[in-house]
C-alpha cells in the first residue's frame, strides 16, 4: 500500500520550513503492534474495559426500555420517564467531561480510571436492582458520570503512554471496544429479553467487566509523562523502558533518553511561563484555562479538538445507534432488531479497518478520504426515504414503498455505507483529540473536547426524532449530509497530520500556524524514512537466515 500519500492541492498556509522540519524530533522506532511488548498491550486492553461499558452501556439501553414492562414503580413507563432514563446518561457524561482535566493533573491519569470503573460497578449493581424509576435513573446518572470521565481519560492515558508510531492505533483500540461494546449490548439485548425480568441481567453484566478492569488496572503504572511533572524521574524512566519493550536494545536507550528530554524540555519551559505569570495567578485550573484560550497554539489544538469532536456527534450517527430499531420497524422490516444490528456490526468492522490504517494511511487523510463517503451514503438515504413513505401510525398496510420494497433496502444499504465510512474516519479519529495538546493544557483541552462531544451527542438525541416528524426524513438526512461537507472543507483547512509525530512537536506544529503543509510533507518524509527502515530490516532478516531475496 502505498504510505500516507495526500493527493490532494493542500491549502497554503505559508509555511516556510523544509519537510524534514516537523519530523526531525521523532526519534522513529520502528516498533509494530507485534512487537509492541506484553506491557504497552496488557496497559492498552485494561484501560480500554471503559471503552466497553462506554459502548455496552450507550447501546443496552434501547433493549432495556421495551422489556422494563411494569418492573419499576408499578406500572408501565412513561413518555418522560423513557426520555428521562435515556437522556440521564448523556446529560451526567457532559457535566463530567470537563472535570476529566483537573483530577487527572492532581491525582494522576490513572486514577481517572479507576474512580470511573467504581462507579460503572455501582450504576449497574443499583439498575440490575431497581424497583423505583428514580432508582434506575440514579444507576443510569452514576453510568453517564462514569462515561463521561473515561470517555477523556482513556484516550489521555494511552495517548501519553504510547511510542508516537502506535499511538494512533493504540487510541483506536478504545473506539474498536466501544463499537464492540455496543454489538455486545444489541445482541444480550436480543438474547435477554426473552426472559422475565431479563432486563434486569441486561444491565447488571455491565458490574462484570468492570470489577475485572479494577483489578488489572491497579498493577498499571502511571504515565512517564504525568510522572515527569510531577517530579517522578526514576519511575518515568522504568516506565518508558517497559512501553518500548518491543525495541531492540541498542535503539530503545536512545529513544527512551530522547523522549525524557523532549518532556522534560516542555516541563522547564511551561515552568518559565508559570514563573512570569505567578503574579496574577490565583488557581491552577484557571491559569490552565487561561493559556488554553489565549496562547496561539492551545487555542489551535482546541479549535480543532472540538470541532472533530463535534463534527463526529453532529453528522447524526448515534441516531442510528439509538433509533435505528424505530426507523427499520417504521419502514416495514419483520426482524428490525436483526437490521439494527447489522448498523452496530458494520460499525465494529470497520473500526478494525481503521485499527489497521490510522498510523500508516494518517488521521487527516482517512478523514478526508471516508468523509465524502458518508454524504454519499446520507444523500442516498434521503433520496431512499422519499420514495418510502413512513406512516407513524405502526399500520404495516399504511407502508408504501413506490419500488415493492426496493427502496427499503436501497435504505439499509446506503444506511451500511455511511456506517462504514463513519467507522474508518469520524468514528475514531476525533478521539486521538489528546496529542493535539501540550502536556500542561492536555488533561483540560481533552476534557473539554470530551464535553463537547457529549453535549453534540444530546443535541442529536433530543431532536432526531422531532426532526424527522416535522422535517421528513429526507430533509433530517439531507441536514446531516450538509454537517459533513462544512465539516470536510473545516477538516482540509485546519487539521494538520499528526500521525507518528511525537506529543511534544506536535505542539510546536501549531504554534505558528494551522501548519497543514508542513504536516503533510513532514508525513511523507516518516513514512519514506520508515519503508526504508522496514526495507533494511526485512533485508538484514533475509541475510541472517541465509535467504537473500531479490524482492528486499
Ligand atoms: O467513537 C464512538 C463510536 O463511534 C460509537 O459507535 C459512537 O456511538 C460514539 O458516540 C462515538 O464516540
Amino acid at each position: 500500500m502505498r504510505r500516507g500519500s495526500d493527493e490532494r492541492d493542500e491549502p497554503n498556509d505559508g509555511d516556510e520550513d523544509s519537510p524534514e522540519d516537523s519530523s526531525r524530533h521523532s526519534p522513529t522506532s520502528n516498533i509494530s503492534w507485534r512487537n509492541a511488548g506484553p506491557v504497552l498491550r496488557s496497559l492498552t486492553l485494561s484501560a480500554c474495559i471503559s471503552g466497553l461499558l462506554f459502548g455496552f452501556d450507550t447501546g443496552v439501553i434501547s433493549s432495556t426500555l421495551v422489556s422494563i414492562g411494569s418492573d419499576l414503580s408499578n406500572r408501565p413507563l412513561t413518555t418522560p420517564d423513557k426520555s428521562i432514563v435515556t437522556a440521564i446518561t448523556s446529560l451526567l457524561a457532559l457535566i463530567s467531561a470537563p472535570m476529566t482535566g483537573f483530577f487527572a493533573d492532581r491525582y494522576g491519569r490513572k486514577s481517572v480510571i479507576l474512580v470511573p470503573a467504581l462507579l460503572f460497578v455501582f450504576g449497574a449493581v443499583i439498575q440490575a436492582v431497581a424497583t423505583y424509576v428514580w432508582t434506575m435513573v440514579l444507576g443510569r446518572a452514576l453510568v453517564g458520570a462514569a462515561v463521561g470521565i473515561a470517555s477523556g481519560a482513556v484516550p489521555l492515558y494511552i495517548t501519553e503512554l504510547a511510542p508516537a508510531e502506535l499511538r494512533g492505533r493504540l487510541v483506536t483500540v478504545q473506539s474498536l471496544f466501544i463499537t464492540g461494546g455496543q454489538v455486545v449490548a444489541y445482541v444480550l439485548g436480543w438474547i435477554f429479553a426473552r426472559l422475565p425480568h431479563g432486563w434486569r441481567l441486561m444491565v447488571g453484566v455491565g458490574a462484570v467487566p468492570a470489577v475485572v478492569q479494577l483489578v488489572l488496572l491497579i498493577r498499571m503504572p502511571e504515565t512517564p509523562r504525568w510522572l515527569l511533572q510531577t517530579g517522578q524521574d526514576e519511575r518515568a524512566r522504568d516506565v518508558l523502558i517497559k512501553v518500548h519493550e518491543g525495541v531492540p536494545e541498542k535503539d530503545r536507550a536512545r529513544i527512551v533518553q530522547s523522549v525524557l528530554l523532549s518532556v522534560q524540555a516542555e516541563i522547564t519551559a511551561e515552568d518559565k511561563t508559570n514563573a512570569r505569570n505567578d503574579s496574577d495567578s490565583s488557581s491552577g485550573v484557571r491559569d490552565a484555562m487561561k493559556e488554553l484560550i489565549s496562547i496561539p497554539g492551545n487555542r489551535r489544538a482546541l479549535t480543532i479538538a472540538c470541532m472533530l469532536q463535534g463534527l463526529q456527534q453532529l453528522c447524526g450517527f448515534n441516531s442510528l445507534m439509538y433509533f435505528s430499531a424505530t426507523i427499520f420497524a417504521l419502514v416495514g422490516f419483520t426482524s428490525p432488531i436483526l437490521a439494527s444490528l447489522s448498523i452496530a456490526f458494520t460499525n465494529f468492522l470497520l473500526t478494525l479497518v481503521a485499527f489497521a490504517w490510522i498510523d500508516i494511511v494518517g488521521r487527516r487523510n482517512i478523514l478526508l478520504r471516508s468523509i465524502p463517503f458518508m454524504v454519499l451514503g446520507l444523500l442516498l438515504c434521503s433520496l431512499a426515504f422519499s420514495f418510502v413513505s413512513i406512516e407513524p401510525a405502526r399500520d404495516a398496510a399504511l407502508i408504501y414503498d413506490a419500488g415493492d420494497g426496493i427502496w427499503s433496502w436501497m435504505l439499509i444499504a446506503s444506511m451500511v455505507l455511511y456506517v462504514a465510512a463513519y467507522a474508518v474516519g469520524l468514528g475514531c479519529v476525533p478521539w486521538q483529540q489528546s496529542e493535539l495538546f501540550p502536556l500542561r493544557v492536555r488533561s483540560l483541552g481533552s476534557g473539554l473536547a470530551t464535553a463537547t462531544n457529549w453535549s453534540s451527542n444530546f443535541i442529536i438525541g433530543m431532536t432526531f426524532l422531532p426532526m424527522m416528524n416535522f422535517l421528513t426524513p429526507s430533509i433530517t438526512f439531507m441536514c446531516y449530509a450538509v454537517v459533513c461537507v462544512v465539516g470536510w472543507v473545516a477538516i482540509w483547512r485546519i487539521y494538520p497530520e499528526t500521525a507518528g509525530l511525537e506529543l511534544e512537536d506536535i505542539g510546536e506544529l501549531l504554534k505558528d500556524g494551522w501548519s497543514v503543509q508542513k504536516s503533510v510533507e513532514g508525513f511523507r518524509e516518516r513514512q519514506r524514512v520508515l519503508d526504508e527502515m522496514e526495507g533494511r530490516s526485512r533485508r538484514s532478516w533475509s541475510i541472517s537466515s541465509g535467504r537473500m531475496s531479490r524482492e528486499t
